[in-house]
């Protein structure tokens, strides 16, 4: 039976170092990348979590070659694929339980002329919808079909034709698909309103890596120009930013000074900038972001005086991946602020958990929070709890660890999705935290 819970004994300060893994969010996207090639592509730095073990398992399946040469590090050979363990129930119930399955399409289209996928998983954080990545692939000419009843989306092409695509919004695993379908089309691919945030830069440096040609690589209009055929290459993940910015609303919130390690701060982008506007001090130490202790830190307000609105945005907009970790930041801050979650219409509902954990916070509508802190007036009270998704997850973990007495938060599976052995890293920063 694995342990599902977490026992929290919060209100301790915490101190150390602590390092973030490889970025999940990238992981999934580089992971599809090496069914592109029937060379060995070596990828480092990989996260041992749920959502990467799945796709692993889902590769091995496909029958890439899969050798791991040490923790981190896995080496991929998709030189003899097996396209019937699509038709597996294996295949349907693994691929349905993560988001990044939905990467398998655009890679197994462009190289074996068809893909089959049931809906993915991922976070039930409102619609998510997949319009994008299908009219896209259309676009280049595949055949698109859904059964509505089996829940099951299929696309062929025989030869996919490079064309001018205006994706229909800014997606990034959509980008991710039409990037790798692309690569092999025949001719010149533009893909104008692309999602430019670091994972999707980094997958096409990897595919340009195994011999795809696409300029553009950080805006939002990639141009790609097919190619044969894709060879050989190595690539290390960077780390990742929604980890990072979880350990800075961590030490925040529980007084701690903690330095994060090797925190890739030139790839972190407005985040850095949006903390600082809580009032949270960050000294960037070469890659590294030290957080001093905070006895209290104030909400600034907009230069003409109006309160502060914290909001997501495609990058290099602020990430909705650290929408949650915001809100609670808010709860112990001075001052208050608006939480505009605007992509995903289900992220804010756990704020009910934290309210009757002692904050004040008025939920305004399915996307709108105001968070009145209480600048350590008062310390969060304990509760027991269950986590709804994977970033609410850690944010009610943060609160737990700052919150005075024993709280037990349920359903911390979402949280190992993404988050590798949190407990032990948290543990060597003196968090008092148990599996249970
Ligand atoms: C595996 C993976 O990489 N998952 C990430 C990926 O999901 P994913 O690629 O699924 O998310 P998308 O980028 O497609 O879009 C996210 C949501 O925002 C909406 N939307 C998007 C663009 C826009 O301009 N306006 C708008 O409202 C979409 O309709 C969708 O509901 O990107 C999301 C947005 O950064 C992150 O939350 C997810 O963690
Ligand atoms: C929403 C997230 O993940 P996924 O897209 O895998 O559900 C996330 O990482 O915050």
């Amino acid at each position: 039976m694995t342990l599902d819970a977490f026992e929290v004994i919060g209100g301790q300060a915490l101190s150390g170092e602590i390092v973030p893994q490889g970025a999940k969010n990238e992981a999934l996207q580089v992971l599809c990348a090496p069914l592109l090639s029937s060379e060995k592509v070596t990828i480092s730095n990989v996260p041992q979590i749920q959502d990467v073990v799945l796709l692993i398992e889902l590769l091995e399946g496909l029958g890439v070659k899969v050798e791991r040469l040490n923790a981190d590090t896995y080496v991929f050979q998709a030189d003899d694929i097996n396209m019937v363990y699509l038709n597996s129930a294996e295949f349907l119930n693994k691929a349905s339980k993560i988001r990044g399955s939905v990467m398998l399409i655009g890679p197994l289209l462009a190289r074996y002329g068809r893909a089959f996928l049931p809906k993915p998983g991922g976070d039930k954080i409102g619609r998510r919808r997949l319009d994008t990545h299908f009219l896209g692939l259309q676009s280049l000419g595949a055949e698109f079909k859904f059964d509505a009843d089996l829940n099951v989306y299929f696309v062929e092409a025989r030869q996919l034709q490079g064309t001018y695509i205006l994706m229909d919004e800014i997606s990034v695993t959509g980008t991710a698909n039409v990037v790798m379908a692309a690569v092999l089309a025949k001719g010149t691919t533009t893909i104008y309103n692309a999602a430019c945030e670091p994972y999707v830069q980094q997958l096409c440096k990897l595919l340009n890596r195994m011999g795809a040609r696409i300029s553009g690589v950080s805006s939002n209009m990639l141009i790609i120009e097919g190619v044969e055929a894709l060879g050989g290459a190595e690539h290390r993940l960077l780390p990742d930013m929604i980890e990072v910015g979880s350990f800075i609303g961590l030490a925040a919130m529980t007084q701690s000074d903690l330095t994060i390690k090797a925190a890739g701060v030139a790839e972190l982008g407005i985040i850095p900038r949006v903390f600082e506007r809580m009032g949270i001090e960050l000294i960037i130490q070469g890659d590294d972001i030290r957080i001093p202790a905070h006895e209290h830190y104030e909400i600034q307000s907009f230069i003409d005086g109006s309160i502060l609105t914290i909001y997501d945005a495609p990058w290099p907009g602020f990430t909705p991946d650290l929408m949650s970790i915001m809100l609670v930041v808010a709860t112990q801050a001075r001052g208050s602020v608006l939480i505009h979650q605007k992509m995903f219409e289900s992220r804010l509902f756990f704020v009910d958990k934290l309210i009757d954990m002692g904050a004040q916070i008025i939920l305004c509508d399915p996307h709108r929070a105001t968070v009145i802190g209480l600048d350590r007036r008062q310390p969060l009270r304990g509760i027991s709890m269950t986590s709804p998704d994977i970033r609410a997850g850690v944010a009610l973990l943060i609160a737990a660890l700052s919150a005075k007495g024993r709280s037990v938060i349920h359903n911390v599976n979402q949280i190992d999705r993404g988050y590798q052995f949190i407990e032990e890293r948290l543990k060597n920063i003196g968090a008092q935290i148990a599996r249970i």
